[in-house]
């Protein structure tokens, strides 16, 4: 028997270990998240996603003068250079945003701040210039697409209440921003789901910072993962009202169709996210008047738990939270891309400290060995 006569594939890499973290624990029998430790549930009722950045990148909460510091150099860094902007206004207007932000964030890979080999320290430094600018071009993107000029990003305002102003021109009220800021911890860092497994994967290899994000943000893009908050918005409105949603669900379930928003690789008894961003949900609802989506999304969830046994997983309140506040639904998985920043920056640097070539084996089950036939000889 050879080598490879032992190795038998693991679809999905399921079940698998690939290495030791200390970035975030999911523990799917406790149905609980923890960055660094703390309570994921907690950091959104009581901390700012800069606070949640910075803990995911250096190990701990900052105090006062390290939160200023670092808001300070994000609040700085938040300009795209006059070259980025002219190449982003010349993408097609077809051109979905996470492409948009995928060649924004490889383009960015040129400039020369983001220059040089890539060391864990060096991984944050400019991690942090990605999370500064990143959220500026995901706005350009719906402002252009909506014929809308470029707002220039404003440095007195915390990263969600610029977000709101470079996408709409104003900043809503603040149990609002609150709501949308505890979305982006919620979505800030997830262990070794596809996209940031990507990142790990590119990095290893000794590539650099901007190539792993770029590789990550086109997993993240697909409708089993990111994707997913976009899909479940237009599900949503694909049923319309509360009357259709059970006909509806029986009708995708007999066809043997997944319904976008449920299931997850890791949580099999419900997601830990997903209490409080339905919380932002029905918040939301209240102030902008969308309690169809409430009801509906409510109706969809106990019908898959009685039917099926499925959970919601996080995509699917956010998907409503985003829709109600204004923002276009193909923007919605740029902005989980802009919050899970932190946690993949923070995973290519641990991953940096303590570096391994990424390279798993195959089950080959192919032809056996067989010669060359003469292209004469081939029918
Ligand atoms: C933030 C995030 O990225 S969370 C994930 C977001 N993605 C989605 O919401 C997309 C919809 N969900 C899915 O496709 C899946 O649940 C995944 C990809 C997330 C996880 O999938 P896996 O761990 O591979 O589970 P798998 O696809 O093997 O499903 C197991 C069983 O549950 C069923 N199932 C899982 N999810 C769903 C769903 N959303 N709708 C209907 N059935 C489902 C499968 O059909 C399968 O049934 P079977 O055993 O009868 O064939
Ligand atoms: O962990 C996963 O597989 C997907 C997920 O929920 C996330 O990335 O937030």
């Amino acid at each position: 028997m050879s080598d490879s006569d032992q190795y038998v594939a693991k679809k999905g890499l399921e079940g698998v270990v690939f290495d030791k973290t200390t970035i975030s624990h999911v523990n799917p029998a406790e149905k609980s998240l923890y960055y660094r430790g703390y309570p994921v549930a907690e950091l959104a009722a009581n901390c700012s996603y800069e606070e949640v950045a910075y803990v995911l990148f250096h190990g701990e909460l900052p105090n006062k003068e390290q939160l200023s510091s670092f808001s300070e150099r994000e609040r700085a860094a938040r300009e795209l250079s006059p070259q980025l902007l002219e190449v982003l206004q010349r993408f097609p207007a077809t051109a979905h945003p996470m492409d948009a932000i995928r060649t924004v964030v490889s383009y960015l890979g040129m400039e020369p701040d983001f220059a040089g080999v890539e060391t864990a320290e060096s991984a944050l430094e400019k991690g942090l210039l990605l999370l500064a600018k990143v959220p500026t071009a995901i706005a350009a993107t719906q402002r252009l697409r909506r014929g809308e000029k470029v707002i220039s990003p404003r440095p007195d305002l915390s990263l969600a209440d610029n977000f709101f102003h470079m996408v709409f021109g104003e900043v809503p009220a603040a149990e609002t921003v609150k709501a949308f800021d505890g979305s982006l911890i919620l979505y800030a860092e997830h262990s070794f789901n596809a996209s940031t497994f990507s990142a790990r994967v590119i990095i290893s290899t000794q590539s650099d910072l901007c190539g792993a994000i770029t590789g990550a943000i086109a997993a993240l893009k697909g409708n089993l993962h990111g994707g997913a908050n976009e899909a479940v918005m237009l599900m949503l409105q694909e049923i319309g009202s509360p009357e259709r949603a059970k006909t509806w669900l029986q009708e995708k379930l007999a066809a043997k169709e997944k319904i976008m928003g449920f299931g997850h690789r890791v949580y099999r008894y419900g997601d830990s996210r997903v209490e409080t961003m339905s919380r932002f949900r029905e918040q939301v609802a209240k102030q902008y008047g969308g309690q169809k989506w409430v009801d509906i999304s409510e109706i969809l969830q106990a019908e898959m738990i009685s039917a099926k046994k499925i959970y919601p997983n996080l995509d699917f309140p956010a998907g409503p939270v985003y829709y109600l506040m204004g923002f276009d639904i193909d923007l919605f998985t740029p902005i989980f891309a802009m919050a899970r920043m932190a946690g993949w920056v923070a995973h290519v640097a641990e991953q940096l400290s303590d570096n391994r070539l990424v390279r798993p084996l195959a089950e080959y089950v192919g032809p056996a060995p067989r010669s060359v036939p003469p292209l004469s000889d081939r029918d």
